[in-house]
C-alpha cells in the first residue's frame, strides 16, 4: 500500500501479484495462454525470446489492456477495470521514452502524473521538485525535454513514474539502446526504489541479483522460480537456440 508521510513524501511497499489461468488474444490469435502464478517478490525479471509475450504481459499487469481470459490482480485490484487503482499501484517504463513523454518541460512532465492522481498544481509541482532533489537533478527543473539525450529522457521517465510512488514498477526493456555508463546510472537510481520492480530484458546479467524470474516461451510460462535456478537453464537454452537457425522460419 502506498502511504503519504507527514513531509509529503510517499512510501511504497512490495506488491502481491496473483495471476490465474491468464490468456490474451491479439488480432484473434492467442499470444498468452494458461499463465498462473502468485508472488510477493520485490525484484522480478521477465525473460523470453522475441515475440514470447513479455510486452503483452507487462501491459496486462499495468492494466493498460484487459485480459481475454482468466484473472490478474495486483494487491487485490483488477487494474484494467479500476483505472484509479492502476494510477496508484503501477508505473510502467517503455523502451522508447519518446512514446511516453508528452510535455515540453521536465517539471510539467513529472507533475502531470501527480495531477492525474488528484493533486492540485502547486502540490504536484512541490512533489515533482522533491523527486528532482532525490535524484540529484534539481537543475533540470525548467529544461526543455528536446534538449535531453535519450538516456536523460529515460531518466526523466523514471523520475516521473517514481514521483507517483507506485507499488509495482514495470520496466519493459528501458535500458536497451543506452550506453554502459548511462545504464549503470539508471540502475543505481532504481536501487532507491522501495516497491516491487518487474524488469523485462534480454540480458540475463541484468537480473543476477533479482529474486525471481518468469520465463515466457511462446506465450506460456515455461519456468517461474529463483534467479539462481531459472537463469542457468535459460542461458543454456538460449545458447543452444543461437547455434541453430530458427530465425529462417517464417510464421504461417
Ligand atoms: N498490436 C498487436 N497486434 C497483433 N499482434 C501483436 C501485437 N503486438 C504484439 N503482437 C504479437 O504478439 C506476440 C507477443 O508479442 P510481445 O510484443 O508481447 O512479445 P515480446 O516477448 O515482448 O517480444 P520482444 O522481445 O520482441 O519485444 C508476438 O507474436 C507479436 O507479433
Amino acid at each position: 500500500m502506498t502511504r503519504r508521510m507527514s513531509d509529503g513524501a510517499t512510501q511504497t511497499s512490495a506488491s502481491h501479484i496473483a495471476i490465474s489461468d491468464l490468456g490474451h488474444d491479439l488480432d484473434g490469435r492467442p499470444v498468452l495462454e494458461g499463465i498462473s502464478l502468485e508472488t510477493r517478490a520485490r525484484r522480478i525479471g521477465v525473460v523470453g525470446r522475441n515475440g514470447s509475450g513479455k510486452s503483452t504481459l507487462s501491459r496486462l499487469m499495468a492494466g493498460l489492456i484487459a485480459p481475454s481470459r482468466g484473472s490478474l490482480r495486483i494487491n487485490g485490484h483488477d487494474l484494467a477495470a479500476d483505472r484509479k487503482a492502476a494510477l496508484r499501484e503501477v508505473g510502467i517504463l517503455f523502451q522508447n521514452p519518446d512514446h511516453q513523454i508528452i510535455f515540453p518541460t521536465v517539471i510539467e512532465e513529472i507533475s502531470f502524473g501527480l495531477r492525474q492522481q488528484g493533486m492540485k498544481k502547486p502540490e504536484a509541482e512541490a512533489a515533482a521538485d522533491r523527486t528532482l532533489e532525490q535524484f540529484g537533478k534539481a537543475a533540470w527543473r525548467d529544461a526543455y525535454v528536446t534538449t535531453l539525450s535519450q538516456g536523460q529522457k529515460q531518466l526523466l521517465c523514471l523520475m516521473a513514474v517514481s514521483a507517483m510512488a507506485p507499488n509495482l514498477l514495470i520496466l519493459d526493456e528501458p535500458f536497451s539502446g543506452l550506453d554502459i555508463p548511462t545504464k549503470a546510472q539508471l540502475g543505481r537510481a532504481l536501487t532507491l526504489y522501495r516497491g516491487t520492480l518487474m524488469q523485462v530484458t534480454h540480458d540475463p546479467r541484468e537480473l543476477e541479483h533479482y529474486d525471481e524470474i518468469l520465463w515466457l516461451d511462446q506465450g506460456r510460462l515455461r519456468m517461474h522460480g529463483a534467479a539462481r535456478e531459472v537463469l542457468p537453464v535459460y542461458v543454456e537454452e538460449m545458447t543452444r537456440a543461437g547455434e541453430a537457425d530458427d530465425i529462417a522460419q517464417l510464421s504461417p
